[in-house]
């Protein structure tokens, strides 16, 4: 296989950089081959769900390379956080970003062209990769056969088509326009890309058939319960506003939650304090976000917390401390007992690199606005691999509101000025917006399928298959065991929809009030838009 000059040339023994290095026990399914690929010098498209462990999959590889590998993230916050953790287990990182001093970065650069770099990983931004500098040194790296590996992390930024599209991560096609003597391997990897998505990131990147190796798991996460709660629409004469129902909602399951886990494992004490249990709820509003923190906490169960981009930088940085810290006892507070459940109310502030172990459950207020955010939302739920909970509260009004929104949104980039092409561009990702947010609604009105199915069939994971990606072998090496019956329910059932049966899920739908039916929804979007 061509590749950059400095991978190794012995077959690496894996598990011992992974114990040694990483400090993990094993890898998890899917992993060893990814980063086996990666090490035979393939480029490797990895899609796999949240949380998976997509990042070992290039770390390790260029731990135990000689030269450098370049590591792309869109948020600063990402990159930190990654940073940190390969400093503390003592990985050889550097981050070059808008907040590395002049003098460190002169240090990074003189290592880098060397001739022999000491760092493993460097972490940009894609900006600083268009720079006619960082270009210039990256191919005298190159030309010194030290250049290992590009890493291009949350790679749906690519496209036009994504949710998160970033125009500089289109420029990426210079690597391998450019690093083409020999050609240098790349990693492009995601959770959330749609087979338009996963087609531009192949075509921009130049990503070749010949010397890829794709990879995939199930874009729904088999440990996520997924349910959609249906509320009735609201009238202006009602005596009770729909954040009242979805308040008496929430609070009616979360106590359902706690008698659960009492009957089970008793009540609490001074002397045993527990854990409380964390959640997520998304808002659409900062000031939503404040006043349902304020609300909740107000219960004697619950300790809740607003998180929002409105808020200064101090209290930010305290709360994700908070979240992303061991979790902590329980703690008794002015004169309220310890919680059963801690929450943080957010806007999607909070969200993408979030890597916080013990969520057990994410709630979405409203629908969520693109069905690849709501995927990275609600798997910020059960990262340690135990049984977690994504609920979406949802009803017709809610519905028609984001659709308006959405049409006001695409009706403005139409009358912005600029360019012909700069406002195509903008109104492809308008286009996009509304696909995503039409499969939202899908997902949400469906009463005739597995929601975990329904998540594959939305992102297209069996074109994945057709495409020859490789995916992990089921749990029990594909016989299944006498009694484990998944026959009736492909997602054991961890969904409402598997649960609770075809007719009581339709049942509970209908007590959503349907002024119009879905299609004439869809077809309504649709005419906004063309
Ligand atoms: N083999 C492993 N054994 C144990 N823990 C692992 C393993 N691989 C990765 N992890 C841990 O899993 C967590 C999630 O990994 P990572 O942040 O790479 O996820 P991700 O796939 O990028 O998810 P997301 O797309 O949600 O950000 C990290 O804490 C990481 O240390």
């Amino acid at each position: 296989m061509a590749s950059g000059g400095a991978l190794l040339q012995r077959k690496p023994d894996l598990d011992f950089y992974l114990h040694r290095v990483f400090r993990k026990k094993s890898f998890r399914p899917l992993q060893r081959e990814v980063i086996t690929a990666a090490v035979e010098g393939h480029d490797v498209f990895l899609q796999a769900s949240t949380s998976f462990g997509k990042s070992l999959c290039f770390q390790l590889p260029a731990v135990i390379s000689n030269g450098l590998t370049i590591v792309i993230c869109p948020l600063l916050a990402l990159m930190t956080d990654q940073v940190n953790a390969l400093q503390a287990i003592g990985v050889p990182v550097q981050t070059i970003n808008s907040s590395t001093p002049l003098a460190e970065r002169r240090m990074i650069m003189a290592d880098m062209l060397s001739g022999h770099p000491r760092t493993r990983l460097l972490y940009v931004t894609p900006e600083l990769c268009q720079t006619d500098s960082f270009r210039r040194n990256l191919s005298i790296v190159h030309q010194q056969g030290q250049l290992t590996r590009v890493a291009i992390d949350e790679a749906h930024c690519i496209s036009e088509w994504g949710h998160d599209f970033r125009p500089a991560y289109q420029e990426l096609s210079w690597f391998r326009k450019n690093l083409d003597n020999p050609v240098v391997p790349i990693t492009a990897v995601t959770a959330t890309a749609t087979p338009r998505v996963r087609s531009d990131i192949i075509n921009v990147l130049g990503l070749n058939f010949a010397r890829l190796k794709l990879f995939n798991t199930p874009s729904a996460r088999p440990n996520i319960h997924y349910e959609v709660r249906y509320l009735a629409n609201y009238d202006d004469d009602d005596d009770f506003s729909p954040e009242d129902l979805r308040v008496k909602d929430l609070l009616a399951w979360l106590k359902s939650i706690k008698n659960r886990q009492e009957a089970r494992i008793g009540t609490p004490s001074a002397t045993a304090p527990r854990a409380p249990m964390s959640g997520i709820i998304y808002v659409g509003l900062r000031a939503t976000s404040e006043e349902l923190a304020h609300r909740l906490d107000s219960d004697e169960c619950i300790s809740a917390v607003a998180y929002h981009a409105g808020l200064n930088p101090q209290d930010r940085t305290r709360i994700q401390a908070m979240w992303t810290a061991p979790q902590p006892q329980s703690q008794s507070r002015d004169g309220k007992p310890p919680p059963t459940f801690s929450i943080i109310v957010a806007t999607n502030a909070f969200g993408m690199g979030i890597d916080n172990s013990h969520v057990r459950f994410v709630v979405h207020w409203t629908p969520p606005r693109s069905f690849e955010g709501f995927v990275q939302e609600s798997g910020r739920a059960g990262r340690d691999g135990r049984a977690a909970a994504s609920i979406v509260y949802y009803n017709i009004q809610e519905r028609d509101r984001i659709a308006e929104r959405l049409s006001r949104d695409a009706e403005n980039v139409r009358n912005r000025g600029g360019s012909k092409a700069f406002v195509a561009g903008l109104l492809k990702n308008q286009m996009a917006r509304r696909e995503s947010y039409e499969k939202v609604v899908r997902y949400c009105e469906s009463v005739s399928k597995c929601r975990h199915a329904l998540i594959k069939d939305l992102f297209g994971d069996y074109e994945l298959e057709e495409m020859g990606s490789q995916q992990p072998l089921p749990a029990y090496g594909g016989n299944r065991p006498e009694g484990l019956d998944h026959a009736s329910s492909p997602c054991d059932f961890a969904c409402d929809f598997c649960k609770e049966g075809p007719s009581a899920l339709a049942r509970r739908k209908s007590q959503m009030d349907v002024g119009h039916a879905l299609f004439e929804f869809m077809i309504g979007m649709s005419s906004n838009y063309y």
